[in-house]
């Protein structure tokens, strides 16, 4: 598809994600008219100082007025207020999509606000731990995994016309049912947050360890769950209610799992950890070789905003 997919996008929500779908279709997609709004001034102010869109609209109705694209970067437990909020506004030939981790409860809840409306869901597997309007960056989604849940009713057209949008922000996209996503992010997002959440709540209770120990001797596998426990609690308390039964279900596996290792170390069976070990460093390696190793492929290295650092030259 040479021409843009859409004329003119309304993101809803001006956080890391909101943000970063601003940046990036103003650099990737130039003739593409980007609007934003978020339900906070404060953030709305932000996001005008830091040009994250062309127009911040002030009222929500107003910002869908005219868009082909509405995307919804609210918490999970937001978008169906979010979504209302818009209705007035909303033309029925839009295509309404969102960015939300979960996707069962995020769809039923846009299709329960939005009757008779197109909807899509998505989910870009890419993310920080930063929130807010000032962490969001345009090449966030690049090399990403975009993965798209289209309902079975949905217009292959729409779909084809939204696979090209995350394309064109740099992601790779893949489609598959709600039902399915969650099931896979259960294990592969939520439920490594909710481990960095405890472990890193677990050493700062710990009696015989001082916090300024923790802090102290924070440098290796820690400091990566620090990095994870750091993550926004509203967004993530909204995940977990959202995709309660998955994580449950991979919770309960995660138990028998950690169970088995438990008995492995208390028997001094060497054994059983070697070959647990040398099997989840053969995954690590998988991940490298799919180059997939960071979430944020230029961290570091450029403005995140489309241009080049010097360095990058
Ligand atoms: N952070 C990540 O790593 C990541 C990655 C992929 C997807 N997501 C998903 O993206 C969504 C946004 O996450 P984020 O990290 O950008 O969060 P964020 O906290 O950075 O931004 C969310 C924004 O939504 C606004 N908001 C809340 N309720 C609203 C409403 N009713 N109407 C309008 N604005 C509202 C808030 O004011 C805030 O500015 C979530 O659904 C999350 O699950 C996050
Ligand atoms: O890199 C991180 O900090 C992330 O947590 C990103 C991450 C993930 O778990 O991979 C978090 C939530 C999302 O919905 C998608 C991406």
């Amino acid at each position: 598809m040479s021409e843009a997919p859409f004329a003119q996008v309304t993101i809803v929500g001006l956080g890391l994600l909101g943000g970063s779908i601003g940046h990036a279709v103003q650099a990737f997609l130039p003739g593409v008219t980007v609007v934003g709004y978020d339900a906070d001034p404060a953030v709305r102010e932000q996001a005008r100082a830091l040009g994250l869109a062309h127009r911040i609209a002030d009222e929500a109705a107003q910002a869908a007025e005219g868009s082909d694209l509405v995307v919804f970067c609210v918490p999970v437990g937001a978008m169906g207020a979010a979504a209302r909020a818009i209705a007035p506004g909303l033309s029925m030939g839009a295509l309404v999509s969102d960015v939300g981790s979960s996707k069962e409860t995020v769809a039923a809840a846009l299709a329960e606000a939005l009757p008779g409306h197109h909807i899509i869901p998505a989910h870009p597997v890419a993310g920080t731990e930063r929130s807010g309007p000032d962490a969001g960056f345009a090449t966030l989604f690049r090399n990403r995994w975009c993965i798209i849940t289209p309902p079975v009713d949905a217009d292959p057209a729409l779909t084809a016309r939204l696979l090209a949008f995350w394309e064109a922000l740099g992601a790779r996209v893949e489609t598959m049912d709600a039902d399915h996503h969650d099931k896979v992010l259960a294990v592969t997002s939520h439920l490594p947050h909710l481990i960095a959440y405890t472990i890193v709540g677990t050493a700062s209770d710990l009696e015989q360890v001082t916090q300024s120990e923790v802090i102290k001797y924070s440098a290796g596998g820690f400091r990566d769950f620090t990095r994870i426990a750091a993550s926004d609690p509203t967004m993530w308390r909204d995940v977990f209610l959202s995709n309660k039964e998955a994580v449950l279900e991979m919770l309960q596996r995660f138990t028998e799992d950690l169970t088995e290792l438990q008995k492995a170390i208390r028997k001094g069976d060497g054994e059983v950890l070697f070959d647990h070990f040398t099997r989840t460093r053969a995954i690590r390696r998988g991940i490298i070789e799919m180059g997939q190793d960071d979430a944020r492929p230029d961290f570091g290295r450029s403005d995140h905003n489309g241009t080049k650092s010097a360095e990058e030259e």
